[in-house]
């Protein structure tokens, strides 16, 4: 048999889009949307809306663009009566990825314009996608607890409100700024796995739900957004900052993966990880409690002596997280919250231009083997 592939595991450097809406370079350690440097967005204070009015529209609204925009997704954040029976009807204990998976596919069904896939009404899907899916999230958590769902409040910017949709409480000022830096920093990072799953799924011309919950279950793993629960249970787990050196070293003999480290693409710090430690620090010294911000620091200087490896985006979001007071189980989903701008984006981009997405397999099974009778077997 004649050869006709290529393998690369993990099609790893391998080029398998076109794409203008999100440049990283992995050596440098830079990450630019549509062009701007995520160190300008965060300091130049703008907002996760902005963001994602960028992703999707390619330039930065101006101020009445920016105000219609906040306005369209501000009053879509209300759930659908089914789906928030739906999340009644959810075992307690569920994943709350999961559940996330589930209800997207679910609110599908109950979408005004779940049978037009025209550009125009995918825009309108993409922004009840981003204004419900918090509400998803932050519904079944208090369904969880036994609680009554919060009734969205059209004046909160969506950073604000996650925690008032969370907490039925507005949040202060620096946790505000804080969930708004995450959720900019978390928005988009080029062809990810999730990503890539959402264009897979849309280059078959199938819906833009369709190619959402593709996503959502592709970050669920803990090897893609899925790390940064992990992170706070490893966290938990040492318990104790001088604790953390021999368990990081025992982990690492036991050949483990020392969860938020590394990255297929950066061999330098991820840009992202600046300011999530910073505010790791800052969180933790708001709310009294350094413990989880140092116990990162030493993890952070062991896997870099031992491994040389750098922190990447789920790292210090995890104890940066746990001083807002967000749940372990909620990182996740909080990662979708954000990351939803970057797949539609993705997604729109890939019917603007679409191509089936089709890679090869190497075959390395037997090959010319004798066909025998089942009776013969
Ligand atoms: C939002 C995101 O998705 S960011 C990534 C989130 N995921 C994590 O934090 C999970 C932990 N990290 C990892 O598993 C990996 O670094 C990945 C999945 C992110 C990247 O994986 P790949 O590019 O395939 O690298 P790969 O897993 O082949 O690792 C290369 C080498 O570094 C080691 N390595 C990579 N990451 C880690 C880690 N976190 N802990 C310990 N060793 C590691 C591997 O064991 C391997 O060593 P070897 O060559 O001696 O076998
Ligand atoms: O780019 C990746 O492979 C993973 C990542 O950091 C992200 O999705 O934010």
């Amino acid at each position: 048999m004649s050869k006709e592939t290529s393998f690369v595991a993990g099609l790893e450097d391998v080029v398998a889009s076109l794409s203008e809406i999100c440049f990283l370079d992995g050596r440098e350690g830079r990450l630019l949307y549509r062009g701007y440097d995520i160190h300008d967005l965060v300091n130049g204070g703008a907002s996760f809306e902005e963001v994602v009015y960028l992703l999707w529209y390619g330039d930065l609204p101006n101020a009445a663009q920016l105000a219609e925009f906040n306005r369209s997704i501000a009053t879509q954040r209300s759930l659908h009566p089914s789906v928030l029976a739906f999340l009644k009807e959810v075992p307690k204990d569920a994943n709350a990825m999961a559940v996330l998976r589930t209800a997207v596919s679910y609110a599908a069904l109950f979408d005004p314009d779940a049978n037009d896939d025209t550009m125009d009404a995918n825009l309108r899907k993409a922004v009840r996608l981003v204004a419900q899916i918090p509400t998803i999230v932050t519904s079944y958590e208090r369904i969880r607890k036994g609680l009554q769902p919060v009734e969205p409040d059209e004046s909160l910017s969506m950073a604000a409100s996650f925690f008032y949709l969370l907490n039925g409480e507005k949040p202060d000022t620096f946790t505000e700024r804080a969930f708004n830096t995450a959720l900019i920093l978390h928005a988009d990072h080029e062809l990810n796995a999730s990503t890539f799953s959402a264009r897979v799924t849309a280059g078959t011309l199938s819906d833009i739900y369709s190619a959402i919950v593709s996503a959502i279950g592709t970050l669920k793993g803990p090897l893609h957004g899925g790390a940064n629960e992990q992170v706070m249970k490893m966290l938990l787990e040492i318990g104790e900052i001088d604790r953390a050196e021999a368990w990081i070293d025992e982990a690492l003999a036991e050949k483990k993966k020392i969860m938020g480290f590394g990255h297929r693409v950066y061999r330098t710090e991820d840009p992202r990880a600046t300011h999530l430690r910073q505010l790791s620090k800052e969180a933790g010294e708001r709310v009294g409690v350094t413990k989880w911000f140092e116990m990162s620091q030493v993890i952070e200087r062991v896997v870099k002596d031992r491994k040389g490896l750098n922190p990447n985006v789920d790292f210090y979001s995890a104890s940066l997280y746990y001083s807002l007071g967000l749940p372990t189980h909620l990182y996740t989903p909080i990662f979708a919250c954000s990351r939803i701008s970057g797949w539609t984006a993705h997604v729109l981009e890939q019917y603007r231009n679409n191509r089936l997405i089709r890679p090869r397999a190497e075959y390395a099974g037997p090959t010319r083997r004798t066909f025998v009778p089942l009776a013969q077997r």
